[in-house]
């Protein structure tokens, strides 16, 4: 009783503090702790979680104390999805843990295997732009956040699996990807009453017991046929290669060392297909939603669209041809880095980092438990007025200009991929895929929105939607008008 827990409002009977927690949590949290401070506790149900609003006491969370809040906390959909939290990102942190990190930095997501699946990244972008192109030519409106999804996926799934939303052998297949990705989002982000009132355990009255099973066995399914194909593949020798160099996506890369009997850790059936799920689920409506926000950013603030396509447009003639800006660009276009840096400070995909710690521990002279749910809101830290001059602002000037935050977890200011070990792997990928799509993107249209736009003095409307992953409340429709003449061929 003489532990200091974080402050917080006065919980209700049973419920706790749902009711100030709607609609959108990371809005409410923020909300709440401008009245009783920068680390709070709120009652999720009967269970307690503690909410952070501060860079400060991020790092503390982070960094200092980052071992003991290595963990990720679950929730009942989660841990069936993950065939028991047998995949990467939901994995208790241990050997499996490591070894999987050790993997993806020095295999399966690093800059070697990034630059061997350069040129598929670059034929979905130009799949990409000869769809909107022809949209562009028949004068119509492109659903922005339906075909930035298909792109990331293709992209992504072409990565793993070597498969395309648009190859017609595929279609079907990825198809149903996109389908199982979305419903397994959607039920993870679902409020289970069994997760949040112990009286609930066991009773599963809104029937997600049945739903879960569904998906599950539907994502089963469909990996398992996927893993077992290039399993003959691999046997019949007809991968491309199948040494340590030479895997010809992440999956073949992952089965090689699952049959190595020197292996020092057992990478079991249920591993592979948990990270597969991690990397379809989520490597890419977090990339899709970040271009689409900063779209109608630019499309919201005109000067900034045009510097941007001047940085672009004098890079490319410099080199004395008419052609597409490429990936390899983007190091030397620090205004476009900028501008992704911005939306990622202004709208995070994920507006929170979720971890528990393995032990008791104080954090900011507070006590916390062991396995208590620690959410940290990046949304928040994001447009923190202690951090960040005019933070309502979209303003990528900034990046420029003194205050150069990096986004990949060294500014606890700034913090869209986490940070520490436990920060996303997926990064690099991300930037890349993010930056050349918007460059290309900003190169090759005008952007017409459909309706005028519907937001605040007739700009486009920048409302969040409620779900987990932090998307627009109405997808970005467009006419993109082709303004390179002749646009160049794509074939
Ligand atoms: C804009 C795009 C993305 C954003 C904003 C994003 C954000 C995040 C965040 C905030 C975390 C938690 C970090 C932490 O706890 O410190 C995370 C973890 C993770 N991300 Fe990403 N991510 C993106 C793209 C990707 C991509 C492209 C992939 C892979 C294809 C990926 C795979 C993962 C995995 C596997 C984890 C779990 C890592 C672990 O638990 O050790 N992400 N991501």
């Amino acid at each position: 009783s003489k532990l200091r827990i974080p402050p917080g409002p006065l919980a209700l009977p049973i419920i706790g503090h749902f009711h100030l927690l709607q609609p959108s949590l990371h809005k409410a949290v923020q909300k709440i702790s401008n009245h009783y401070g920068p680390i709070i506790q709120l009652y999720l149900g009967s269970n307690p979680g503690v909410f952070v609003v501060s860079a400060e006491i991020a790092k503390e969370i982070l960094k200092t104390h980052e071992i003991c809040f290595a963990n990720r906390p679950g929730n009942t959909v989660i841990s069936f999805l993950t065939y028991g939290k047998s995949d990467f990102a939901f994995a208790p942190y241990g050997t499996f843990w490591k070894f999987m990190k050790k993997l993806c930095m020095s295999e399966l997501l690093n800059g070697r295997m990034l630059d061997q699946l350069s040129p598929i990244r670059g034929e979905e972008i130009k799949r990409f732009l000869e769809t909107l192109r022809k949209k562009g030519e028949a004068n119509e409106g492109v659903n922005l956040a339906d075909e930035l999804l298909k792109l990331t996926n293709s992209t992504v799934m072409r990565m793993a699996i070597s498969k395309s939303c648009f190859d017609s052998h595929h279609h079907d297949e990825a198809d149903k990807v996109i389908q199982r990705v979305k419903e397994s989002s959607m039920l993870s982000a679902k409020f289970n009453l069994q997760d949040h009132f112990w009286f609930c355990k066991g009773f599963d009255f809104q029937g997600f017991g049945k739903r879960m099973k569904e998906v599950r066995g539907k994502f089963d399914v469909m990996l398992e046929g996927i893993i077992r194909e290039h399993e003959e593949d691999r046997r019949s020798q007809k991968s491309t290669a199948n040494n340590n160099h030479g895997a010809k996506d992440v999956l073949d890369a992952i089965l090689r060392i699952s049959e190595d009997p020197s292996s020092e850790v057992k990478i079991t059936r249920d591993n592979i297909k948990g990270f597969l799920m991690d990397m379809l689920s989520g490597g890419t409506d977090t990339t899709a939603v970040t271009v689409e926000w900063a779209l109608a950013e630019l499309i919201n603030h005109p000067t900034a669209m045009e510097k941007a396509r001047k940085e672009i447009d004098s890079l490319v003639t410099s080199s004395g041809k008419h052609r597409i800006v490429m990936e390899s660009d983007i190091q030397k276009l620090p205004y476009i880095q900028a501008i992704v840096k911005e939306t990622l400070r202004l709208h995070p995909p994920a507006p929170f980092i979720m971890r528990a710690p393995s032990e008791n521990c104080t954090i900011a002279g507070f006590h916390i438990p062991a396995r208590t749910k620690v959410f940290i809101n990046v949304w928040a830290i994001g447009r923190d007025p202690k951090n960040w001059d005019d933070p309502l602002e979209f303003k990528p000037e900034r990046f420029l200009l003194g205050q150069g935050f990096e986004v990949r977890g060294q500014h606890y200011q700034l913090l869209p991929f986490g940070s520490g070990r436990r920060g996303c792997p997926g990064t690099s990928l991300a930037l890349n895929v993010a930056h050349t799509c918007l460059a290309t993107m900003i190169q090759c249209f005008e952007w017409k929105v459909v309706g005028d736009g519907d937001g605040v003095g007739g700009g486009v409307d920048m409302e969040e939607g409620p779900s987990f992953i932090l998307s627009r409340a109405k997808p970005l429709i467009c006419v993109p008008k082709p303004r390179l003449m002749p646009f160049p061929s794509l074939s």
